[in-house]
């Protein structure tokens, strides 16, 4: 308690490991100076072996140092936040703010309805007044089966919402439940209850499926509701008008669930879309939501998830609010971020999709000075500051005051009102994706929203709860998780040089650790250029038998074996610690490296030629099903190949050139015992990079030479990449 009596609704704890943590990353940063000075004071003199990769090295080696230097910042000063929401409710229960909830969906084959409305579902579950409480679902595709799904889910909410808050269920998204629950047998009450509303969402769950099968909706489901007659004029999902249902009005008191209650207010938007005017996916649908649901609801807080990210914590909103409302450090907080958390994962992570120490370290230390990047799912927004709000530090938000008019159109009328506010045309002329809103043309249009609120002076607040908040679904093969990696590398590289660049727009208006921090994320896609060097150079040049690092007797050895043990330690103990595996932290560096070298070049190279004006970036959307066997193999961490993509090729290649090498190393040794003893001396670190490489691509081999079956490497990409490899080592060691 503060010595004035006041108790805070939420506290900050600093992470106690600093003490240990900051003498060790000095001594790192030691070692890191002594490896610049060893390059730059033993460069090979003209003429001799090695002198321009040298200079490469060197390069390499400043880059790598200066990137480890940004990643300081994320561990520097991390904090944990933690809630009081019995003192909310203390306090607050009745004049709580409104609440809009953003759906947004964008097809209906990668984004199955089922799942969709789940997420719905989970979402109108929360533990918060209903009248308060909106759920909007906004369609990208446009489609009738997903508003059909809608339909059945805001009929099934009515049974739905009274048997969540009976029993207090959690999660609260239907499929996720019936997965997770075993109905207790001896307890006579409940299962009953349970049995029947298992029914009930089964025999939904079987008409969505079956409609989605059919790929339409049956004249019979045509006529028993108004709404399809929506779809007459629909052309495509690119061509069509705007669609605007209110299915469940707040308002109306004579929408009740089963027991009695309200319930949230509901609403399906296919904004409008015309081939001639550019949509800007993601964040043209969110533009889009918060103008239509400031007419119809006008919710104080915005919370968007994903259609996979259902909640799986009713009290999640409360949680928020417990920063927002905080009597004195509320009104200088924009934005709340969750962490993005998934169903899917498996024991050791194969694919690091749950990105460990990015959500349970890194996010820790960005929210230590001045608060985590917005990475769209799972984050609560002020509506008045996304919308522009100036900061202002007496700025105090009265949110008793701000009470909600309650508008007394009728449904209809209300709809054709908001319809307009969803037209392709509307934004033209207006600030809408520049000052207003969330930003375009980024392919990350969350994070560079989140930085341009947070330098107009507001904080937002990472918060981290034990029992996760929402849970989405994770890539399953290794294009898809390439590809979006490629997506937010690329996104995050464009931030750097936008307007609103964390390098120098941010100087000044966001604390030196946190510009730092965005300057991490932002530079992933530069990292290939060092990354591929050192994965090929050392190797071809231990084929040809020149060492390019100081030999074990020499003391400048002791430096890099020092950065590159206290690094590797250092990173296994923080994945360990943050919940990890041993093997799950080996996967983490194997996809690490198949990141900067492919999902990050590729990013890199696309923006180079974008700011040429040679191709405008897209947003290719996460496939959220897979095929059973694909599924199957997941679950046995089997990587999964596949499909033929260059950036498969890139890896490919990058992994026979490594193998090469090595078998030639092994064949030298085989020759000539001598050999052994020369290459240990001088080559030591060469042999280990060069081993590690062989060692950490193991999974990719298999796919190469002993898969057989769909999920392996496509035969094009096997012929390709040895051609390749063959190639770069023997002209390597004839011509060089
Ligand atoms: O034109 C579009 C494209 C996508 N989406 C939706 O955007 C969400 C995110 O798409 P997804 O393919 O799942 O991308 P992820 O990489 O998983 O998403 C992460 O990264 C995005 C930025 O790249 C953020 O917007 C997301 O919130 C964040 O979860 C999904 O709900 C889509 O339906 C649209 O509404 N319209
Ligand atoms: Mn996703």
């Amino acid at each position: 308690m503060a010595s004035d009596g006041y108790l805070p609704l939420f506290e900050t704890k600093s992470v106690k490991g600093r003490v240990i943590y900051r003498p060790f990353a000095v001594t790192v940063f030691v070692g890191i100076c002594l490896i610049w000075v060893y390059r730059a004071s033993y460069v090979p003199k003209r003429g001799e072996d090695g002198r321009w990769v040298w200079f490469g090295l060197l390069v390499a080696e400043l880059w790598f140092g200066l990137y480890w230097l940004l990643a300081q910042a994320l561990r520097w000063n991390q904090v944990h936040r933690c809630t009081f929401k019995d003192r909310l409710s203390q306090r607050y229960e009745n004049d709580l703010p409104s609440v809009d909830v953003f759906v947004c969906t964008a097809d209906p084959t990668i984004e199955p309805p089922i799942m969709v409305v789940n997420t719905v579902l989970s979402a109108m579950a929360y533990n918060y007044p209903p009248e308060k409480l909106s759920v909007y679902l906004s369609d990208d595709a446009g489609s009738d089966l997903t508003f059909y799904a809608l339909l059945e889910a805001s009929e099934f909410a009515k049974h739905w919402l009274p048997y969540c808050k009976k029993f207090n269920v959690e999660p609260r998204s239907p499929a996720a439940y019936f997965s997770s629950v075993i109905a207790d047998p001896h307890d006579a009450s409940w299962p009953k209850e349970f049995m029947k509303i298992k029914r009930l969402y089964e025999e939904m769950e079987n008409r969505i499926k079956t409609t989605v099968k059919l790929g339409r909706i049956s004249e019979e489901l045509l006529s028993m509701h108004k709404g399809f007659l929506k779809w007459d004029k629909y052309a495509s999902q690119g061509d069509h008008d705007t669609i605007l249902q209110i299915l469940h009005d707040g308002r109306d008191k004579n929408i009740k669930d089963t027991d009695e209650c309200g319930l949230p207010t509901l609403v399906y938007l296919a904004r409008e879309k015309r081939p001639q005017y550019h949509h800007n996916f993601k964040a043209g649908a969110m533009n889009a939501l918060i103008r239509v649901s400031s007419i119809i609801s006008n919710g104080q807080i915005l919370l968007n998830v994903d259609c996979d990210m259902y909640s799986n914590n009713s009290d999640a909103i409360r949680d928020a609010l417990c920063f927002f409302m905080d009597e004195k450090k509320g009104q200088e907080i924009a934005f709340v971020q969750f962490p993005q958390n998934y169903e899917n994962i498996t024991k050791n992570d194969l694919y690091g999709n749950s990105m460990t120490t990015i959500a349970e370290v890194e996010f820790h230390g960005l929210d230590g000075y001045g608060g985590p990047l917005y990475i769209g799912s799972g984050c609560f927004h002020r509506r008045d500051i996304l919308c522009g709000g100036l900061f202002a530090d007496d700025g105090k938000s009265e949110w008793k005051t701000e009470k909600n008019t309650k508008r007394t159109e009728s449904v209809h009328e209300l709809e054709e009102t908001s319809k307009g506010l969803a037209s392709s045309t509307y934004e033209q002329k207006t600030q809408w994706g520049k000052e207003l809103g969330l930003k375009y043309g980024s392919p990350v249009e969350d994070v560079i929203t989140g930085l341009s609120i947070q330098c107009k002076g507001w904080k937002s607040m990472y918060f981290n709860p034990v029992r996760k908040a929402f849970l989405g679904v994770a890539p399953t093969t290794l294009p898809q998780v390439l590809v979006q990696h490629k997506r937010w590398s690329e996104g995050d590289f464009q931030i750097l040089f936008s307007k609103y660049s964390p390098a120098w727009y941010a100087l000044g208006k966001i604390s030196l650790g946190l510009q730092m921090g965005y300057c991490r994320y932002c530079l992933w896609a530069p990292n290939c250029l060092a990354t591929l060097y050192y994965s090929i150079i050392p190797s071809l040049y231990l084929l040809r038998g020149i060492p390019l690092f100081p030999q074990i007797s020499s003391p400048w050895f002791v430096p890099f074996a020092y950065v590159v043990l206290a690094n590797y330690t250092y990173s296994l103990t923080e994945h360990l610690l943050s919940g990890g595996t041993i093997r799950g932290w080996w996967n983490e560096q194997r996809i690490w490296l198949y990141k900067r070298t492919s999902s990050y070049l590729f990013a890199f190279i696309d923006t180079i030629s974008r700011s040429l004006g040679f191709s405008d970036s897209g947003f290719v959307i996460t496939a959220k099903v897979s095929e059973e066997d694909v599924l199957q193999r997941y679950k046995e961490e089997i990587m999964e190949f596949g499909i033929s993509t260059p950036m498969l090729t890139v890896l490919a290649s990058l992994a026979s050139i490594n193998l090469f090498c090595f078998v030639g190393l092994v064949k030298k040794v085989a020759l000539g015992h001598s050999m052994i003893y020369r290459l240990s001396e001088t080559m030591v670190l060469q042999i280990i990079l060069c081993g590690v490489l062989v060692l950490i691509n193991l999974p990719l081999y298999q796919g190469l030479f002993l898969r057989k079956g769909k999920s392996k490497i496509p035969s094009t990409i096997i012929l390709r990449s040895t051609a390749f490899g063959l190639f770069a080592c023997t002209c390597f060691t004839v011509l060089y």
